[in-house]
């Protein structure tokens, strides 16, 4: 954590927060009194005034040290500033995961639905977490048990119930909200001047048209907000470890430090490192990813406790199908967890700095000043009219309402709705109607390929057999490494009988003779005939390693598959035959995905090793191609963006040319375009044309350009 201290405050930045400073200030009973006395005094204006403009508010308090604090102000990265006051709550250590019969006074505030508390080792405020044992075995050990009546209460008043519960706000609220909006207060004042000047129809009309747009928004945000509650709040049976043994119980009542059993098509109410068993998670309701993921449990040895994936249980998520007893160690719950994390982000979105509002303000401080020089000119001969005092001050304000048009929010808001209306016929729904403007603006857009541009599923081609140098149709005619490669180098499950998981590991495997078995000693068993390999150890495939690996037991020996990019894969290996280069280039010209297969033969594997330490030295097996079509909707919605000159980009995992090619099949680029290929050689930028030859970068032509992304983090750098 970054601590800077300015004016008696400091800044939290955390993972598991949004980035804040806060400045720690204490109630001054004699500001108070004085801001009341001058909210009387102009009739509740000031008041009104002070709920907008935090300064004001701010004088009744003086900036002081965080022991003497009673309030704080706390500013978020994009300038949102609140006040919130400090609580204070005595509780057994035992609830921060230390063992110990003591009480401590906590000190803690709540701001954006998260608890932080002072945390007494650093003495400095933090987001509240439960802290978890440094190793793999005492995360296994240390809850075995169960935990006491005791540190149940006392975690549900520091962590709070399992819930996320998104206040809605009454109408009355809401209504005293949007009336005192300094813009809706302008316009009943300039009603209540045109009134006096008997501009009566005017008046009616534009009061009628306040009054609908305000009822509407009030309506509108109560509607939206029932939704974000409907869509947050989420509470099932599920059964708990407690010391007086497993218990069934509504989920609000578990708390970080907890044993659950996971509930199997039922959305997990908290986040949870899974202990025993295995599950195949869909996590799509939250990061939009089409395929189930597996879920291992956390290994049983003495190292050190590293975050991962592969172990965590995300609220919000639902177990399609758990192997076993699933246990899991509750680590997060409420707005705390990760579905907590994506409510708050959108209870709480980052503003929209569009240039457009900042030009539109500074439109209508340029048609004020154009109005003032028109009143200063105006001014004598009002003055020779006689108009009298009363009479300069309605001029006066006639005039700003002409600058400031009361009725323009009322414009803007009719426009966008009909905006709404006409992409409604199109068979687009919109929900938030400021988007309608972002959306106008939109100049880029990047697309993912896999799954967005082109189908989610995949069709193997051929495999490229290293051992005959030859192209297979019939992979079981494969060498017989290259065959136990494919069939074992997976991360697929049994859902309903039916393998399920990476739609390319499922087309491989479909063209395979080898069965698919279930086992509870290990991940899974491979049987062809009367060959038997157990899968005793997997490491998971991530995007950002481009690979996967498997440890596979075949009678006594231990082997290391491994299948991912080539451009990975073949660096590892010792005996990669030339020709596989050329092969490479041309099946990626095609589009085609490729993906490389290599093996090598363990002495000894312990569950703690990391794959890093033993992939080196590898032999290489073969090539798998695999098509990926283009959606049918893809080369027609890319024209319309093109024609209305919107720049397409696309941002995959995949190898260059494989990009270049679906990026000339759907349209993006051009065919008669001329291609630069960037890519890097530690340090040193290497561009290239479509055939593999090196080239200058010439910025005259025009030029498509394909590159790495490592690339573009060294061109980011270097400038
Ligand atoms: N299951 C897998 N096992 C091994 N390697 C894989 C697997 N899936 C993908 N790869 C390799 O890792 C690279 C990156 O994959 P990743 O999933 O990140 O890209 P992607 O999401 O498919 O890309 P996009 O969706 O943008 O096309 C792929 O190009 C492929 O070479």
């Amino acid at each position: 954590m970054s601590r800077v201290f300015k004016y008696q405050g400091y800044q939290i930045d955390k993972d598991s927060c949004d980035k804040i400073t806060l400045i720690f200030l204490r109630k001054d009973k004699i500001r108070q009194l004085v801001q009341v006395i001058f909210y009387l005094l102009s009739l509740g204006i000031l008041y009104e005034i002070a709920r907008w403009v935090i300064w004001l508010e701010l004088q009744q308090y003086s900036k002081t040290s965080q022991e003497n604090a009673t309030h704080i102000l706390v500013t978020t990265q994009t300038n949102a500033t609140q006040i919130v006051k400090i609580k204070a709550i005595r509780l057994f250590i035992s609830v921060l995961g230390i063992s110990s019969q003591n009480t401590a006074e906590f000190k803690y505030f709540i701001f954006r639905h998260l608890k932080y508390y002072i945390e007494p080792a650093q003495g400095v405020f933090t987001p509240v977490e439960f802290q978890l044992p440094q190793t793999y075995d005492e995360i296994h050990n240390s809850f075995e048990n169960g935990i006491n009546e005791v540190d149940l209460q006392a975690r549900l008043k520091f962590f709070g119930q399992c819930l996320i519960d998104v206040p809605v706000p009454s109408i009355a609220l809401l209504l005293t909200k949007e009336a005192s909006h300094p813009f809706f207060v302008f316009q009943v004042l300039s009603i209540i001047l045109w009134i006096v000047e008997q501009y009566y129809y005017y008046a009616i009309t534009i009061f009628v048209l306040a009054l609908g747009s305000l009822l509407s928004t009030v309506i509108e945000v109560r509607k939206n907000m029932k939704d974000i509650r409907r869509m947050a709040l989420h509470e099932c049976e599920i059964e708990v470890k407690r010391s007086s043994g497993w218990q069934k119980m509504r989920s609000r009542y578990i708390v970080p430090g907890d044993i659950i059993k996971i509930p199997e098509k039922t959305q997990l109410p908290c986040d949870a490192i899974l202990l025993k068993g295995s599950c195949l998670m869909d996590e799509g309701m939250l990061t939009g990813e089409s395929q189930p993921i597996l879920k291992e449990n956390l290994p049983k040895h003495s190292g050190p406790y590293v975050d991962d994936k592969k172990y965590m249980l995300i609220s919000g998520t639902k177990a399609l199908t758990c192997r076993g007893d699933c246990l899991a160690l509750v680590v997060s719950t409420g707005f705390h967890t990760k579905k907590g994390e994506l409510v708050r982000a959108i209870l709480f979105p980052k503003p929209n700095r569009f240039k457009f509002y900042s030009d539109s303000i500074k439109f209508i401080g340029f048609l004020t000043l154009v109005v003032l020089l028109g009143f200063l000119i105006s001014l004598r001969s009002l003055i020779h009219q006689q108009v009298g005092n009363l009479g300069l001050f309605f001029c006066s304000d006639d005039l700003i309402t002409i600058a400031v048009p009361p009725a323009l929010p009322l414009a803007m808001s009719a426009g966008t709705a009909f905006a709404i209306s006409r992409l409604k016929n199109k068979g687009i729904s919109c929900i938030s109607p400021p988007a309608v403007n972002s959306s106008g603006r939109v100049s880029i857009i990047c697309f993912d390929k896999t799954g967005t541009l082109t189908e989610d599923s995949m069709k193997l081609k051929d495999v490229w057999d290293s051992n005959t140098l030859t192209f297979q149709e019939n992979l079981n005619s494969c060498s017989e490494t290259l065959q136990e490669s494919l069939a074992t180098c997976q991360s697929l499950v049994k859902l309903n009988n039916i393998l399920t998981g990476d739609p390319q590991e499922v087309a491989i495997f479909e063209h395979l003779d080898w069965e698919f078995i279930e086992s509870d000693d290990c991940r899974c068993k491979l049987i062809k005939e009367s060959t038997e390999i157990k899968v005793v150890h997997m490491y998971q495939f991530s995007s950002s390693t481009k690979r996967m690996g498997i440890i596979s037991l075949k009678l006594d020996q231990l082997s290391l598959h491994m299948k991912g990019a080539p451009e990975v894969i073949l660096p590892l290996c010792i005996n990669v035959p030339s020709s596989v280069y050329a092969n490479l280039l041309s099946f990626s010209q095609t589009g085609n995905r490729v993906l490389a297969c290599a093996y090598k033969s363990l002495n000894s594997f312990h569950p703690s090793t990391q794959l890093e330490d033993i992939e080196k030295g590898l032999i290489f097996l073969g090539l798998i191609l695999l098509h990926n079509p283009l959606k049918a909707e893809t080369t027609d919605t890319l024209s319309i963006l093109l024609d209305a000159d919107i720049h397409c980009v696309i941002s995959t995992g995949d190898a260059l040319l494989t990009a270049l090619a679906v990026g000339k099949s759907c349209g993006i680029i051009d065919s008669g375009e001329e291609i630069i290929l960037g890519s890097n050689n530690e340090d040193e930028i290497i561009w290239e044309n479509d055939q593999g030859l090196k080239i200058n970068l010439s910025i005259n032509k025009p030029q498509g350009i394909v590159a790495t992304g490592n690339l573009l983090e060294i061109i980011k750098k270097t400038k």
